[in-house]
């Protein structure tokens, strides 16, 4: 008999076939209770599961006894009890790399719409308000030879440093918790403190894992020392950033505008003052979301969790240790 795994996310046909040629699939809309109810025997009998963006924790794991393997169609891994899942050794899987370039990508996107004010213009075109020449009311900032500050220079954010010192003559400032030394010989990148950074940048580029140390990170604090001039992008987690902080940032013009893709509650709720600032690009986390990417971040999820019930852990897992 094959091991039997839970599935709650929907897979493209060749990738569900794959994962039912090594296990009996149990497919699930997601990890409520009350699905988890309805599905208490497949629950039970599980030894994997697949799936993005849905709270892992103690209460699940309760309801999966012989759990051994999870795989998690996203590289952050936040909404995961990774301490429980260690405590039972239990592997945690993730899809780190095939998603870099698409993300940073996005940030780049965000950077130039923010800064060129492109959803703002186009919404005023289409709404027939382009009737003449337009004005300095209609213009941008440069993007290109600006500093650029990027708070976590991991894969993605050395991604976002190769575009912007190649393609953009930015110079570039970076925070980690350790130096990057490829980051300063291939992009000339500039270890600093968070602070320097903040009071340097022109546009602060966020793309840190939301952990105990980054939650809040940015509040009241950190966008007073920004330039006023300065676009605050996040691509990262929501809750990195204190998101009345930024509110209140932006409506006193503490700072220019701001990039966002990731939010303290996603969907971001339509009454939330961000989406009444002219000066916001909100995006509904697309980060890694074009068809390729999502396409290959699948494919290396069944392919983790083929690996991880086989004993095979040398690559994309969080947990190693546990084995
Ligand atoms: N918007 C979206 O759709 C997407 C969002 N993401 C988010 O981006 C995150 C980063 O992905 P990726 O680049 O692959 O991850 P990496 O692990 O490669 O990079 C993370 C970086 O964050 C830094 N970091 C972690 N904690 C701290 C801290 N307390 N203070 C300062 N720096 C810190 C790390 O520092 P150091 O190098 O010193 O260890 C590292 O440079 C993901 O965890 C995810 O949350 C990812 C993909 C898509
Ligand atoms: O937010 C997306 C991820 O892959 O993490």
């Amino acid at each position: 008999m094959k091991p039997s795994v839970i599935l709650y996310k929907t897979l493209p046909d060749d990738l569900l076939q794959r994962l039912e040629d090594h296990f009996t699939v149990t497919q699930v809309k997601n990890l409520h209770p009350e699905t988890v109810e309805q599905h208490a025997e497949a629950f039970a009998h599980a030894v994997g599961l697949l799936g993005s963006s849905e709270k892992v924790d103690v209460a699940l794991l309760e309801k999966m006894p012989v759990l051994r393997a999870t795989s998690t169609v996203s590289v952050g891994y936040d909404n995961f009890d990774v301490d429980a899942l260690n405590a039972r050794n239990i592997l945690l899987m993730h899809t780190p790399t095939v998603l870099t370039e698409t993300v940073a990508d996005t940030l780049m996107t965000l950077v130039l719409s923010t800064a060129r004010r492109v959803v703002e213009v186009a919404e005023r075109v289409k709404a027939g308000e382009w009737t003449k020449s337009i004005g300095p009311d209609w213009f941008g900032v440069d993007v290109h030879h600006k500093t650029l500050g990027i708070v976590g220079m991991g894969r993605i954010g050395m991604a976002l440093a190769q575009r912007a010192h190649f393609g953009f003559n930015m110079p570039i400032l970076y925070h980690a918790r350790r130096r990057h030394e490829a980051a300063e010989t291939r992009f000339n990148a500039r270890y600093c403190d968070l602070d320097t950074l903040l009071q340097e940048a022109d546009f602060v580029c966020l793309i840190l894992p939301l952990t105990d140390e980054t939650r809040h990170l940015f509040g009241a604090e950190q966008f007073k020392k920004m330039k006023s001039s300065a676009i605050f992008i996040n691509a990262g987690r929501g809750p990195v950033v204190d998101e009345s902080a930024l509110i209140a940032a932006l409506q006193q013009g503490e700072i220019h505008a701001a990039g966002l893709d990731v939010f303290e509650k996603e969907p971001l709720p339509v009454d939330s003052p961000l989406l009444s600032l002219p000066n916001v690009v909100a995006l509904p986390h697309i980060g890694s979301a074009t068809h390729e990417t999502r396409y290959n971040m699948a494919a290396t999820a069944v392919d983790n969790l083929i690996d991880a019930l086989n004993g095979k852990v040398d690559k994309n897992c969080v947990n190693p240790q546990v084995v």
